[in-house]
């Protein structure tokens, strides 16, 4: 039996402190390696910091936590991360931004230009590999910092709202490329999100969290052929779980509503 990318068992978190907030309650999920795992939920209710926990940059409260059958204890080998702001180094190329984490693991450059070409290719950015980030447009550098992310072939990618800060036809534009992208590396993605159709776009599994603390309300599996194409959320197959996560949501907004009543 293959081992879980990312298990969690009664997973609890609560920050540190007199007013620590309860951000997380509860979490139990086993994700099977490759899968691409949206995690949608209102703002607030934890998304970042199940990411963060799973990333090793936060401790769990209570509960397991395991990335590849292994307790988290610190950040694990193997892990990609992408975050809303790109975080590309300004006074480096993209070449050079691209080559960060060989040099940080110092691991020799030399044996990844190959995988640097093949990513700018794949990305579209080859002609671009000599400029620096602040040349690039959003949805260029946002590309960049995904490839950077890849580079060293990681078995588990988290993102967080990476494509919070675009326009919303770059948005389309990048989550056609990220499917693309994906459907090429295989490895397994946590894409964090507040979108409910880019949820269903992308993701095989879809995490629905409840407002603070985080719980999982539902685990919906996307079974819509890839590689997909945008207008695929023109088809009623596609509006199907869209209703169906929108009814989740009213569902919780009636309960948050009569909580305060
Ligand atoms: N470092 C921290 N210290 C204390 N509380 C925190 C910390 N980080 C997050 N929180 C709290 O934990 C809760 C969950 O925050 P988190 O950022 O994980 O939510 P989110 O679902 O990612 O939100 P958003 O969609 O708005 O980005 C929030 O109430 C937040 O105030």
């Amino acid at each position: 039996m293959s081992v879980a990318a990312v298990s969690a068992r009664r997973v609890q978190k609560q920050y540190p402190g007199a007013r620590g907030v309860l951000a997380l309650d509860g979490i139990n999920i086993d994700i099977p390696e490759g899968q691409f795992v949206s995690i949608l939920g209102p703002s607030g209710c934890g998304k970042s910091t199940f990411l963060r926990c799973v990333a090793g940059l936060e401790e769990i409260t209570s509960g397991d936590l395991e990335v590849g059958g292994r307790p988290v204890s610190g950040p694990p080998d193997g892990i990609g991360m992408v975050f809303q702001r790109d975080a590309l180094l300004e006074w480096r190329t993209i070449r050079k931004n691209l080559l960060l984490p060989v040099e940080f693991a110092k691991k020799p450059v030399a044996n990844y230009q190959a995988k640097v070409d093949h990513l700018l290719d794949l990305t579209g950015l080859r002609d671009f590999e000599q400029s620096y980030p602040r040349e690039l447009s959003g949805g260029m550098r946002q590309r960049a910092a995904i490839c950077r992310a890849l580079v060293d072939d990681p078995s588990l990618l988290l993102m967080d709202e990476p494509f919070g800060a675009l326009d919303a036809f770059t948005r389309d534009q990048m989550n056609f490329e990220l499917q693309r992208i994906w459907m090429e590396t295989r490895n397994t993605v946590l894409f964090v999100t507040h979108g409910i159709s880019e949820a269903v776009f992308l993701g095989d599994i879809v995490m629905v969290l409840s407002p603070r603390p985080g719980r999982l309300v539902e685990v919906i599996e996307v079974d819509l052929p890839r590689p997909r194409p945008l207008s695929v959320r023109e088809t009623p197959e596609f509006g199907k779980y869209v209703s169906h996560i929108r009814g989740l949501f009213d569902n919780m907004d009636a309960g948050t509503e009569k909580r305060k009543a």
